[in-house]
């Protein structure tokens, strides 16, 4: 990829997701650890959205906020989604050393200290903070066997269903070091606008729970097999690690 001189074409120099090669993540001491707070009553649907589901959160308050860690505001909890392949062998959206998962969760939040909206936040280099996790096939995971059992209710585009007191926290692993890079929405519109913070332990699924994600449908009534960007060129930028 050469360097973007032209004109015409978009110069687009913080495109996600990337290849994370963890030999080359420069480790920074002065990354804190994150601060998770997530209360279970902000969790109020799920919904199709067409090329994935949603779990969505009233963030009409800071009561579900990421903080700390590589950033320098408070980001509020806005939803939750996965990215996942046609078979196990791909799906994640990020790569590790060239290694790809199954799937992965990204957990996205908004800058509410500096703007006033999402779509606000959108528009902004710090207005996103979007946790990734790392899905990877083991033992079934009881906290996805809950949204899964909501699936069949949302199978089409555009149908949501109430999905409250959710407790995202039990989600995630247990340890909590990163890598974190600034990065992009992986989906149109591609807002170069995301802090992204990576965990570097892998939750798991099994598969036959991750063969459900496949049967949810697109505005076609067509199964939703894949959903995952493919890799963008890292360009001058450096992913740091918070731990050794
Ligand atoms: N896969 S990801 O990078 O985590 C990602 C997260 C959120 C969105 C989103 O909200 N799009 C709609 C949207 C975008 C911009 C402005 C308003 C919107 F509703 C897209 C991709
Ligand atoms: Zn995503």
């Amino acid at each position: 990829m050469g360097v973007c001189t032209s004109s015409t074409a978009q110069c687009l120099p913080r495109q996600s997701p990337i290849d994370i090669q963890t030999r080359r993540a420069k480790y920074d001491s002065s990354l804190k650890p994150l601060f998770i707070q997530y209360d279970p009553n902000t969790s109020k649907r799920i919904i199709n959205v067409g090329h994935c589901f949603n779990v969505e959160f009233d963030d009409s308050s800071d009561r579900s906020v990421l903080s700390e860690g590589p950033l320098t505001s408070h980001y509020r909890l806005r939803q939750f989604h996965f990215h996942w392949g046609t078979s196990d062998r791909d799906g994640s959206e990020h790569v590790i050393d060239g290694q790809t998962y199954p799937a992965e969760l990204h957990i996205v939040h908004w800058n509410s200290q500096r703007y006033s909206s999402f779509e606000e936040a959108t528009k902004h280099s710090d207005g996103l903070a979007v946790i990734g996790v790392l899905l990877k096939i083991g033992e079934p995971n009881p906290v996805l066997q809950n949204i899964i059992d909501n699936l069949d209710k949302v199978k089409t585009k555009n149908k949501e269903s109430p999905f409250e007191k959710f407790n995202l926290s039990n989600l995630l692993p247990k340890e909590r070091t990163y890598w974190t890079y600034l990065g992009s929405l992986t989906t149109s519109p591609y807002s170069e606008c995301v802090t992204w913070v990576l965990l570097q332990e892998a939750i798991t699924i099994s598969s036959e729970q991750l063969q459900h994600f496949r049967g949810l449908q697109n505005e076609d009534e067509e199964f939703i097999l894949e959903n995952h960007r493919p890799l963008q060129p890292i360009e001058k930028r450096l992913v740091k690690s918070s731990c050794k």
